[in-house]
């Protein structure tokens, strides 16, 4: 988070620090337009004011699928990812297995039901994916319908993956906004995987804004559209997303607010209910009780030096370090040649940026309040190696 803060110590690019943070804030729902500001007790607060992700003009796009090169190249889309008994199922089944629960993110409910599942370690720590939200569902293992696609997932992926987040779209208007996944977790070279269960929606792939940079337009004109490419993800598929995909496209699903007559058979399936996994092979982790992180993503590498959880709240580093975690999403939201080693090699320990968020998963927490002083990133872990794969990845050393 060096980096990160260096930017935030300069008072002269206010307004570009509040453009990066909209799409920071932008990440996991809608296209908020009020204005945000990166003070840690206001950021959340905003009145989310939900303009639909741009569905329509999107109609004319070209259609790819499974024998076509998608994003950077590294990404693909695979069908019939499950043996038919378990893809006629696995709908029905995870309506009721999974304890589905709501996100917050800028004060309002994200327009989706929500899940997150995961490898909880005998010692109880468990994986951590952070991302700009206020408050995530706590994490529980895996229920057993998901087992099982996570076993199909694994046996077609080169690498295993211990995370889940799991999305019901209860029709055409649940949506998630363009956005590109936050990496700090996320070991690298690893794939995101995206399985689709239900109605067919359409993922859309479209370059960062930034992508634009070097053509000329003239004074007054609009600039050229951005690259996009249009995916339709059909019942018991999966889209498997490289991360060079991530680093200079935004994804997401669009609403689907066609009459229900220009819609066809896969887009009406399941009463126009979907359901996403979101797998990822994530590097960073949480002791049980939530005090103490490491990994990839945190400031200490390994489990034995693992460093304490820290809060917007812990005080004036607490509150810089937090912002810096924000400002860097907004970064990866924003630029094609992202500096994940620049950015993000360093590490950050901040769990909750909110005060809601803290309470909360508190609450949910199994012990109760034990959380301890702020850390730090020193400079000594600033400028030590990056981490090695997790314990886990051993074997999968190819793909990391
Ligand atoms: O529902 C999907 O397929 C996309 C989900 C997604 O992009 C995410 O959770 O980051
Ligand atoms: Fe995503």
């Amino acid at each position: 988070m060096r980096r990160a803060r260096a930017f935030l110590n300069s008072d002269s690019d206010w307004a570009l620090k509040r453009d990066v943070a909209v799409h920071a804030s932008n990440d996991l729902h809608d296209q908020a337009t009020n204005t945000y500001n990166l003070n840690m007790t206001t950021y959340d607060t905003g009145t989310p004011n939900s303009r639909p992700p741009r569905a329509l003009k999107n109609q004319n796009l070209a259609t790819l699928g499974v024998d076509d090169v998608l994003g950077a190249g590294d990404s693909r889309l695979v069908l019939d990812v499950l043996p038919p008994d378990l893809a006629e199922t696995a709908f029905a089944r995870m309506r009721e297995e999974v304890r589905w629960d709501t996100m917050f993110h800028r004060g309002g409910e994200v327009p989706r039901k929500v899940a997150v599942e995961g490898v909880i370690d005998e010692d109880g720590s468990f994986p951590i994916y952070r991302h700009p939200a206020d408050e995530s569902p706590a994490l529980l293992p895996f229920s057993a319908t998901v087992q099982r696609i996570r076993e199909h997932v694994q046996g077609i992926l080169a690498h295993p993956v211990n995370h889940v987040l799991i999305q019901h779209y209860r029709s055409g208007t649940d949506y998630i906004s363009e956005h590109s996944d936050k990496t700090i977790d996320v070991v690298r070279g690893t794939k995101i995987v995206n399985v689709s269960l239900g109605a067919q929606r359409t993922m859309t792939l479209r370059m960062k804004k930034d992508s634009l940079i070097n053509v000329n337009v003239q004074v007054g004109d609009k600039p050229p559209p951005r690259p996009a490419q249009r995916i339709p993800l059909p019942h018991n598929s999966m889209f498997v997303m490289g991360l060079e995909t991530n680093r200079r496209w935004l994804h997401g699903i669009g609403q689907d607010k066609r009459m229900l007559a220009l819609k066809d058979a896969a887009e009406l399936g399941n009463g126009g209910e979907r359901i996403s996994l979101t797998f990822r092979c994530i590097g960073t982790f949480l002791s049980a009780d939530q005090t103490q992180i490491w990994g990839q993503g945190a400031c200490a590498k390994t489990k034995e030096q693992a460093g304490a959880t820290l809060t917007g709240e812990d005080g004036e580093n607490g509150k810089k370090e937090a912002e810096a975690l924000i400002w860097a999403f907004g970064r990866e939201n924003a630029e094609s040649e992202f500096d994940w080693e620049g950015v993000y090699g360093a590490g950050s320990d901040v769990l909750h940026f909110s005060v809601k968020a803290k309470k909360t998963n508190r609450l949910k927490a199994a012990a109760g309040d034990t959380h301890q002083a702020p850390h730090y990133c020193t400079s000594t872990i600033i400028n030590g190696p990056v981490a090695a794969p997790p314990p886990f990845l051993q074997g999968f050393r190819d793909c990391v």
